[in-house]
């Protein structure tokens, strides 16, 4: 009869008590599908006293996850503390070294210390899996580096973040401002504890680093990404967004341009009856393009208890089956290339909306500007005037970063706008 499997559970929050509900729950199903049985060793988190609402009484108790990560009757280390340093990359570092697998969720720690990590548990002929770590319990991970294995990737994009979908489409249904919207997240207990890492796109731009990797061959780049949040996101750019047919996302994008690798994350516009445009609350989308393939969609819960611990079992199962050890991001990590960062002066379409002094010639001026700097306008339309302003919008034909910011730069000295113009691009889907 085949041994167990015999995990080391490190942290014992929203996941972790996820993850031990699984194992306790599905022990038979695990068995049946792996042809051993799956059991838990032994646990840690910060406090031994709190009531996690499951037995952890069978369970041995260390106070030290590095303690947790290296013990004898731990086969694979599941690290759920979180963070990108601090006790779970050394927990994680110290499990590799004692030739552990180590299954995770934390895409901070990948995000910033992927490359390291990789190359440490291939060393020690190990792995690291982290289907959870990128949507939650969408099945991303394994998609890219498995069933999309023969295709070459031209382009992977997503809302990976599920709280500032929360928040942009709730902005819309319930015509609420940004502050309101936050204020109500943040009572709802759905941003993180730093806010920051959901609203500023932190945490989603994590995942698209780790995707990049994947889909490209190159060594996770965080720092590479253009980065932009949510914070400046108006309901009045909401609202004139939907006017204009396109609905505005916290867009990851990552692709190969002949400039080298673009990375971007920040606040796009994307048509309205497009599956992006579609994608309501907190639930996260992952569009991936492959040569062979096309376009594949896949959409789900990105956080949570279950979503989360259900593809963080994926793993497990995968370990317990055997056979599954291969490189962390698809190739061995000494392979992976170092990335150009290329920033994203691809021509693309934008949204402009403008309030403009309401006096004769302000929008010619306006025109001639765009004009002049080589920006054509597609679609434009003028609203009731405000007072003295006149709120105007206007979709753009593509056009290259250079020659908007140009534009913009000109119309700062043109004399006739009443506030500074709001630019976002418009992604093609
Ligand atoms: N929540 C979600 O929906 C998702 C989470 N993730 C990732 O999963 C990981 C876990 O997230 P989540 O469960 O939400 O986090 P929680 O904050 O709910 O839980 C963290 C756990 O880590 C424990 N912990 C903290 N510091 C230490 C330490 N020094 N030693 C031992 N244990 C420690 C805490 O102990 P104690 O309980 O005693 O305080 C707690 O049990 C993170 O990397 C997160 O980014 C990924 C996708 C979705
Ligand atoms: N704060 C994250 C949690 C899952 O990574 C989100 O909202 O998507």
């Amino acid at each position: 009869m085949s041994q167990p499997l015999r995990l080391g559970i490190a942290g014992l929050g929203t996941v972790g008590v996820g993850v031990v509900k699984i194992v306790r729950k599905h022990a038979a199903l695990l068995h049946a599908r792996t042809g051993r049985d799956v059991v838990i060793s032994a646990v840690s988190a910060r406090s031994r006293d709190k009531d996690r609402g499951v037995s952890l009484k069978s369970y041995a108790w260390e106070d030290d996850p590095v303690a947790l990560a290296t013990r004898d009757d731990v086969d694979v280390f599941v690290e759920l503390i979180g963070g990108e340093d601090g006790p779970a990359r050394d927990a994680v570092a110290a499990a590799l070294a004692a030739g552990k697998d180590v299954v995770t969720a934390n895409k901070a720690m990948l995000a910033l210390h992927g490359q390291e990590l990789a190359l440490a548990a291939e060393a020690a002929d190990r792995t690291i899996k982290f289907e959870a770590a990128v949507a939650g319990g969408i099945p991303v991970i394994k998609t890219l580096m498995e069933a999309l294995a023969g295709n070459e990737i031209t382009r992977v994009m997503g809302v990976m973040n599920g709280s500032c979908n929360y928040m942009l489409t709730r902005m819309e249904s319930a015509g609420l401002t940004y502050d309101q919207v936050f204020a109500e997240a943040d009572g709802l207990g759905y941003l993180e504890a730093d806010p920051a890492l959901d609203v500023g796109g932190i945490d989603a731009a994590h995942k698209l680093a780790i995707l990049s990797s994947i889909a490209f061959g190159t060594k996770v780049d965080f720092a590479g990404i253009e980065l932009e949040g949510i914070e400046r996101v108006s309901i009045e750019d909401i609202h004139a967004a939907a006017d204009m047919g396109y609905k505005i996302k916290l867009l990851g994008v990552a692709q190969i341009t002949g400039r080298g690798l673009e990375q971007r994350m920040q606040p796009c516009l994307v048509p309205d009856t497009s599956p992006l445009g579609q994608l309501e609350g907190g639930t996260n989308m992952v569009v991936i393009e492959g040569d062979s393939i096309g376009q594949v969609v896949l959409r789900g819960p990105g956080a949570g208890e279950g979503p989360t611990a259900s593809a963080v079992m994926s793993d497990v199962l995968d370990l317990a089956r055997g056979g599954a050890r291969g490189p962390v991001f698809g190739q061995p990590a000494k392979d992976l290339r170092t990335s150009t960062p290329a920033t994203s002066q691809l021509p693309a379409p934008y949204y402009l909306r403008m309030s403009l002094d309401d006096k004769p010639g302000a929008l010619a001026k306006i025109a001639k500007v765009l004009g002049e700097a080589g920006v054509s306008i597609d679609r434009m339309r003028q609203y009731g005037h405000r007072e003295t302003v006149a709120p105007v919008l206007i979709v753009t034909h593509k056009t290259t970063p250079a020659a908007l910011g140009q534009a913009l730069s000109a119309m700062a000295e043109s004399g006739v706008m009443a506030t500074s113009p709001v630019a976002l691009r418009i992604e093609e889907v």
